[in-house]
């Protein structure tokens, strides 16, 4: 049977799957870090694919391969193909004041939410372009393309080294605030707005489509964003909500209509099987726990036992786990906090316990956002790092309020691509049949008053302190 490779690209490592094309059996993997901070030199996300191929037996025998990849990044690229600048990802706020203005320019958030499915903010590709455009003039004007990390990192697999040869898909074209989801067509002005010109962009390509060929002529898939192949991983149909805990703490669900939340809660994404992906996004997810574990000079396990010998509700300690600023709600400038502090709950279990039930009540704000949109949540997929913790999947029906089924810990986003590579493979109308392995379904009495308390508190922080 022949092979498939997945890459997913994320922002804190390259992971890569080699599957069986027709029945989805993992075959092989292998993983490489990312360098930290929100600004990345692409060629890096390039060197770690490399070694992950490497660790993952080579890829000289697959028959296709795609990548998916963080979404949103700002990829600058000359008109021989060079890296203009670091690229800023999806968790660097310095655009933030660029979001404001570009709302007002075009008449408000409904006009974008029109026109693209997405209202502007931080971390929408739109808004980089723009503090580009009045921070570095120089390297805005040295930009010939732009482009999405998983475009770049596919353009390379290729090696044709021409720009104009860029391709992507309406998955992650989707989040660069310059492309409508419900017409399928870039929006240049919006763009030139941003920019001032328009730049080469990427061919955007069906979700079966072939980018190119590998030089060991294996196809090579359209690739998507992160959360797009997560869906094609866990094979989520309409009714289906997935909850991923990663980097970002993401909310989605697969829709047969495009959405336009004029809140900006909800980002009306396209997906990667030619339907729709309505998404809520926060900053703070998989980090908080790990900074929280570090506070308390913890590793991983113990932090999920500590937090789970607390009680539901951590005896009324509330963190707010803005660390990172935040995104939904946007807030890009707040900080996290502690609030409820006595000396009955000041001990480690506590703070552990408040740090899971922070993170999944941001989570839960963001699935009620997602249900307002007219999503269904018949089924709560819980997948991501964090949902290697322990604590997170027992304390997540706690606080989502419903069952949460927990499939085996994986890479469903790199799954998700090597998917998306056997449909190019085969090119049939969707995509091959994988059966998506044991699942675990958590149940458990919601936490009473949990997420009014936390409702209460999130309002509550300090601005980052000026320059920082
Ligand atoms: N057992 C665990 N308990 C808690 N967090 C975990 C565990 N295993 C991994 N993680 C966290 O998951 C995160 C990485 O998740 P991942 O979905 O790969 O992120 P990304 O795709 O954004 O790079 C890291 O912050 C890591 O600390
Ligand atoms: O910005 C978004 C979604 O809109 C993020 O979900 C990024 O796509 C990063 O994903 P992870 O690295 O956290 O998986």
């Amino acid at each position: 049977m022949p092979l498939v490779a997945g890459v997913d690209s994320s922002t804190q490592s390259c992971k890569v799957v080699v599957r069986d094309a027709e029945s989805g059996a993992l075959v092989r993997s292998g993983s490489a870090r990312h360098p930290e901070g929100t600004e990345v030199d692409p060629t890096a996300w390039w060197e770690a694919l490399e070694v992950a191929i490497e660790r993952a037996g080579g890829v000289d025998d697959v028959a296709a391969v795609s990548v998916a990849g963080q979404q949103h990044g700002m990829v600058c690229l000359s008109d021989t193909g060079e890296v203009v600048r670091p690229a800023l990802l999806w968790n660097d706020t310095r655009s933030a004041p660029a979001a404001t203005a570009l709302i007002d320019e075009l008449g408000g958030a409904a006009a974008w939410a029109d026109a693209v499915g997405v209202v502007p903010v931080a971390s929408v590709t739109v808004t980089k372009l723009r503090w580009l455009a009045e921070h570095e003039p120089d390297s805005a004007a040295a930009t010939a393309a732009v482009c999405l990390p998983h475009d770049y990192l596919t353009w390379k697999l290729r090696g044709t080294g021409d720009i104009t040869t860029l391709t992507t898909d309406r998955g992650d074209a989707s989040g660069t605030g310059y492309f409508s989801p419900a017409t399928g067509r870039y929006r240049p002005d919006l763009l030139e707005l941003a920019l001032g010109r328009v730049p080469g962009l990427p061919t955007v390509l069906g979700p079966s489509d072939t980018a190119g060929r590998l030089a060991s002529g294996a196809l090579v898939g359209a690739g998507t964003g992160d959360n797009m192949a997560a869906a094609l991983g866990v094979g989520a149909e309409p009714g289906d909500v997935v909850v991923s805990i990663g980097t970002s703490g993401t909310v989605f669900a697969v829709a047969d209509k495009p959405s336009a939340d004029a809140s900006g809660l909800v980002a009306g994404f396209a997906d990667a099987s030619g339907r729709y992906l309505p998404l809520v996004c926060t900053l703070n997810a998989a980090r908080v726990l790990d900074a929280v574990a570090r506070m308390i000079g913890v590793d991983q396990d113990t932090f999920a036992e500590l937090a789970l010998s607390a009680p539901p509700g951590a005896d009324g300690l509330v963190l707010v786990p803005y660390l990172e600023g935040e995104r939904t709600p946007n807030l890009p400038t707040a900080t996290g906090a502690l609030h409820g502090l006595r000396l009955a709950n000041a001990t480690p279990a506590h703070q552990a316990r408040a740090a899971v039930e922070g993170v999944l009540c941001g989570l839960a704000d963001a699935m009620d956002a997602l249900v307002a949109q007219g999503c269904r949540a018949d089924r709560i997929l819980l997948v991501g790092g964090g949902a290697r913790s322990a604590a997170v999947r027992q304390v997540a029906p706690l606080v989502l309020g419903r069952p949460v089924v927990v499939p085996e810990p994986g890479e469903y986003v790199a799954d998700g691509a090597a998917r998306q590579a056997a449909w190019a493979l085969t090119g049939t109308d969707s995509p091959p049949r994988w059966r998506l392995g044991a699942v675990d379904e958590v149940t458990g009495k919601p936490t009473p008053g949990l997420r009014e308390r936390y409702a209460q508190a999130r309002g509550k922080f300090l601005d980052r302190p000026a320059g920082s």
